[in-house]
């Protein structure tokens, strides 16, 4: 590739600085979640070696790198999802408000009320909108039909759906576009009241307005909850994080605030990943 051509591709790979002006001075809180010394194990495929990392309260985590490198893993770590899979085990300590949540004895259910998960791919039930919500909700909490229908009001105003969807409550989720339909899972999560709310590249099965829309919502969702989200999408970790965590090959490779991390990353691998040179 000539000179010129890297230069372009570099520039086109490159996020919007401006985006992240507004949080370039913004500390981190404290941590959420601390990560310290998380090994990771597909049978003997060892996926996550040696992950120290703070998720700050009420903040957004990107969580960025080229494929295979265990972002995926990290989530699905973070609310125990492996627990279903004999022969994928964690080493090391997930504390949630100091509590390790990797050991044994945790409960499990408790656990995934306190930390929900978005998808890629929107994953309505196939059942009326209304119940795609008051499902989960009836799983943690024993609601009166008012207090019930209060509930699926708020999570669906929280996650801008309300307007769009409260005269077809009734109706299939099915029916739903799939910015709405992700919408809509969003609503879910947010429905049993979490503390995390986890996203694992929550947009690329969208249209660039809907796009828009989730990340307008992950914007206003840090107000009351703790967000991770894996992107493949660096003008989205810019966009979204305020801070932004890059993953090679399993390791953690280097963590700083969003402006920091995409104008002036420490890492030479972090460097090249940003700028379109691999992955
Ligand atoms: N069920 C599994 N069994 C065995 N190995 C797995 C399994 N799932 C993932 N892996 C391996 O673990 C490593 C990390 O995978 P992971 O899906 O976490 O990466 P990722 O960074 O999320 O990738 P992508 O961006 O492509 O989604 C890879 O080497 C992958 O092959």
């Amino acid at each position: 590739m000539s000179d010129q051509a890297m230069d372009d591709k570099t520039a086109a790979a490159r996020p919007n600085i401006n985006a992240m002006q507004a949080r370039s001075g913004a500390a981190l809180n404290e941590a959420k979640l601390a990560i310290k010394g998380l090994d990771f194990f597909y049978g003997t495929n060892k996926a996550l070696k040696g992950i120290h990392l703070d998720i700050p309260a009420r903040q957004v985590t990107g969580m960025i790198g080229p494929s295979g490198c265990g972002k995926s893993t990290l989530l699905r770590v973070l609310n125990r999802m492996y627990s279903l899979y004999p022969g994928q085990r964690a080493e090391g300590q997930v504390l949630l408000d100091g509590q390790n949540i990797i050991e044994d004895g945790v409960d499990l259910n408790a656990l995934r009320s306190k930390i929900g998960m978005v998808f890629q791919k929107p994953t309505p039930f196939p059942m009326t909108i209304y119940e795609n919500i008051a499902f989960g909700v009836r799983l943690h909490e024993r609601l009166s039909k008012s207090q019930m229908d209060e509930r699926v009001e708020w999570a669906l105003t929280r996650a801008a759906l309300w307007t769009e969807a409260k005269d077809r409550l009734n109706t299939s989720a099915m029916g739903l576009s799939g910015g709405q339909q992700q919408r809509l899972c969003i609503a879910r999560t947010i429905a049993v009241r979490p503390e995390v709310i986890l996203f694992d590249e929550p947009t690329s099965a969208l249209d660039p307005i809907s796009t828009l829309k989730i990340e307008e919502l992950i914007d206003e969702l840090k107000r009351d909850f703790t967000i991770a989200i894996v992107t493949h999408n660096m003008q989205q970790a810019a966009r979204c994080a305020d801070q932004v965590a890059f993953f090679y090959l399993g390791e953690l490779i280097e963590v700083a605030p969003a402006a920091q991390l995409f104008t002036a990353p420490k890492h030479a691998k972090t460097q090249e990943y940003i700028t379109g040179r691999f992955g």
